[in-house]
C-alpha cells in the first residue's frame, strides 16, 4: 500500500508554515481562558481558523477532546500565547495527526525563530530539514532542565511545582530554564539543547506534535510517574535519556489535575 499519511505529513507542514506568518500586535485583542493568566488572543482564533480551513476532513471540537480510532488532527495554533502577548521570542505552531489513537506525525513551527521541526514515525525527525537527536549526556549534574509553572496560580500546586524545582536545581543541574511554549521546549529536547522538559498542566494539544518529535529524535516521553505517556493526563515527562528522566522522577511532586478527556486520574504505573 502506497505511503497512507506522507501527503497528510507534508501539507501539515505547509499549513504551519502560513500559519506561523503571525506578527506581534501591541494593539492584539487579549482574552482569557481558564484564569486570569491563562491569555488567548484574536490571533489565536484567527490563526486556529486558518489551519482548520486548509487541513482536509476536519471537525472542530470547541472543548473537551475525545481521541477516537478515527484520523484527529491535534492543534494548537499559538503555543506560547502569553509570550506572544508580550513579545517574547518563543511562539509556536503545533500541528499532530493521530490514527487509531496513535500519533503519526507531529510539525511545530517556532515562527519567531523560523525553525521547522517535524518527525513522523518510524522517519526520524528535522529541524529546517537538517536530521535532529537528543543529547548522549547521561549524567543529570551536566544537564539542562526545562519546567513551566503553568497559568494554575492554586497556591498550594505552586508551591509543589517551586519545590520540585528547587530540588531539581540543587542535585545540582547546570540550569533550569523555560521557554514557555511546551511545544518549543519539547524541540529544545530534541536537537540536544536540553537534556529534559517535565510539565503538570500542559494540554494535548500543546504537547501532542513535541511527543513525536522527541521520540524521533532518539529520547523518550513518558507520563510524570515513569508510567506511559497518557495524551489526556496533562502530565508529560520528556527526556534524551532513561538515566535523566529516572532522576527527575525522584523529585517531582506530582499534583491532580482534571484530564483532558474527562476522564477520572488514572493511576499511571511506573515502568522504573
Ligand atoms: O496556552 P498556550 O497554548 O500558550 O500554552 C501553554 C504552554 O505551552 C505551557 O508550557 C505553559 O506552561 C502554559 O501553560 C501555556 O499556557
Ligand atoms: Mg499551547
Amino acid at each position: 500500500m502506497a505511503d497512507e499519511w506522507q501527503e497528510a505529513y507534508e501539507f501539515a507542514v505547509e499549513v504551519a508554515r502560513k500559519a506561523g506568518m503571525v506578527k506581534i500586535d501591541k494593539e492584539m485583542k487579549v482574552l482569557t481562558k481558564s484564569s486570569t493568566v491563562d491569555l488567548v488572543t484574536k490571533t489565536d482564533e484567527r490563526v486556529e481558523k486558518i489551519i482548520i480551513e486548509q487541513l482536509p476532513c476536519t471537525e472542530s471540537t470547541e472543548k473537551g477532546c475525545e481521541l477516537t480510532d478515527a484520523p484527529t488532527w491535534i492543534i494548537d495554533p499559538v503555543d506560547g500565547t502569553t509570550n506572544f502577548v508580550h513579545g517574547f521570542p518563543f511562539v509556536a505552531v503545533s500541528i499532530a495527526f493521530a490514527v487509531k489513537k496513535e500519533l503519526e506525525f507531529g510539525v511545530v513551527y517556532s515562527c519567531l525563530e523560523d525553525k521547522m521541526y517535524r518527525a513522523r514515525n518510524g522517519k526520524g525527525a528535522f529541524c529546517n530539514d537538517e536530521p535532529i537527536s537528543v543529547s548522549d549526556v547521561k549524567d543529570i549534574t551536566k544537564s539542562i532542565i526545562i519546567s513551566e509553572h503553568g497559568t494554575d496560580r492554586t497556591p498550594a500546586k505552586v508551591e509543589k511545582i517551586f519545590s520540585t524545582m528547587q530540588k531539581i536545581l540543587c542535585i545540582p543541574v547546570h540550569g533550569l530554564r523555560g521557554s514557555g511554549t511546551a511545544a518549543t521546549n519539547m524541540c529544545l529536547v530534541a536537537t540536544g539543547a536540553v537534556e529534559a522538559f517535565f510539565e503538570i498542566g500542559i494540554h494535548c494539544w500543546d504537547v501532542a506534535a513535541g511527543a513525536v518529535i522527541v521520540r524521533e529524535a532518539g529520547g523518550i516521553v513518558l507520563d510524570v510517574s515513569g508510567g506511559p505517556f497518557d495524551l489526556m493526563s496533562r502530565r508529560m515527562l520528556s527526556a534524551n535519556h532513561e538515566d535523566i528522566a529516572k532522576r527527575i522522577i525522584k523529585e517531582i511532586e506530582v499534583f491532580e489535575v482534571p484530564r483532558d478527556d474527562g476522564v477520572k486520574h488514572l493511576q499511571q504505573p511506573s515502568s522504573f
